[in-house]
């Protein structure tokens, strides 16, 4: 059975990045993904706007909406400060076991706690199954018509306290209308427009920053 695009990616990584070094795991995946096959991972252009989001809040529980292959799972928990911790959910089995390889081959593992299953789920067991008390910050990258929903489940479940950071990337392409609307026109959020490109791409895109207001 031949190999899958995400496949590939993990073996390039695993030929060509330093075993434990995050930042040689995201450069061989940018590399890759630039030069052979495209991937929706955020890319190097909208990682760093990830990166300064993240080092500005220092998250202690973070939680991220959609892993695929693990790139931004190792963005951010290459930046987590000792104890700290990012969830990351996937609900795709095959994607799921690119990123576990990936963020072991990465050394963050004992930041990330990778959960299989479909976000809608997940969320609400989020404080007890998993201990969370509330989220410093999210980051939304999974099916765009899921914005709206898992970010109005996450106020539902008393995730979200004053100050949470909620970043939502392909606010243009593929686009995120609804929750663009939602957001921006919800009182109880502060937004902010990060414009950006594509990841690999010179196509416009950007990035949404909402901070819950309490
Ligand atoms: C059902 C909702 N709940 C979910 N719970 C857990 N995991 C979920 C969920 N949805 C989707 N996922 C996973 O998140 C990932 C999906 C991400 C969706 N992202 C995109 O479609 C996307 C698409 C593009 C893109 C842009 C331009 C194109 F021409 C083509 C594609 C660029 C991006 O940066 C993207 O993020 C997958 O790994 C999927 O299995
Ligand atoms: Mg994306």
């Amino acid at each position: 059975m031949n190999q899958s695009k995400e496949q590939r990616i993990l073996n390039f990584v695993l030929q060509n990045a330093v075993r434990g070094d995050p930042c040689s795991v995201i450069d061989a995946i940018d590399t890759y993904c630039s030069q052979k096959e495209w991937a929706m991972n955020v890319g190097n252009e909208k990682g760093l706007i990830l990166d300064k989001t993240v080092e500005e809040i220092n998250p202690s529980v973070a939680l991220e909406l959609g892993t695929y292959c693990g790139y931004s799972a190792v963005r951010i928990a290459r930046l987590l400060k000792a104890g700290a911790r990012l969830l990351t959910v996937e609900f795709n089995p095959e994607f799921a076991a690119i990123a576990k390889q990936m963020i072991e081959f990465a050394g963050v593992q004992d930041k990330v706690t990778l959960i299989e299953g479909p976000s809608e789920e997940i969320i609400p067991q989020l404080k007890k199954k998993y201990e969370v008390d509330t989220l410093d910050f999210v980051f939304v990258d999974h099916w765009k018509d899921r914005y709206t929903p898992d970010t109005i489940l996450l106020q539902e479940c008393s995730l979200l306290r004053k100050g949470s950071v909620l970043l939502a990337d392909n606010i243009i392409v593929p686009g995120a209308p609804e929750f663009v609307n939602y957001i921006r026109n919800n009182p109880r959020f502060q937004c902010t427009n990060y414009p950006s490109h594509l990841e690999y791409m010179k196509v416009q895109d950007a990035m949404e920053k909402a901070v819950f207001l309490g």
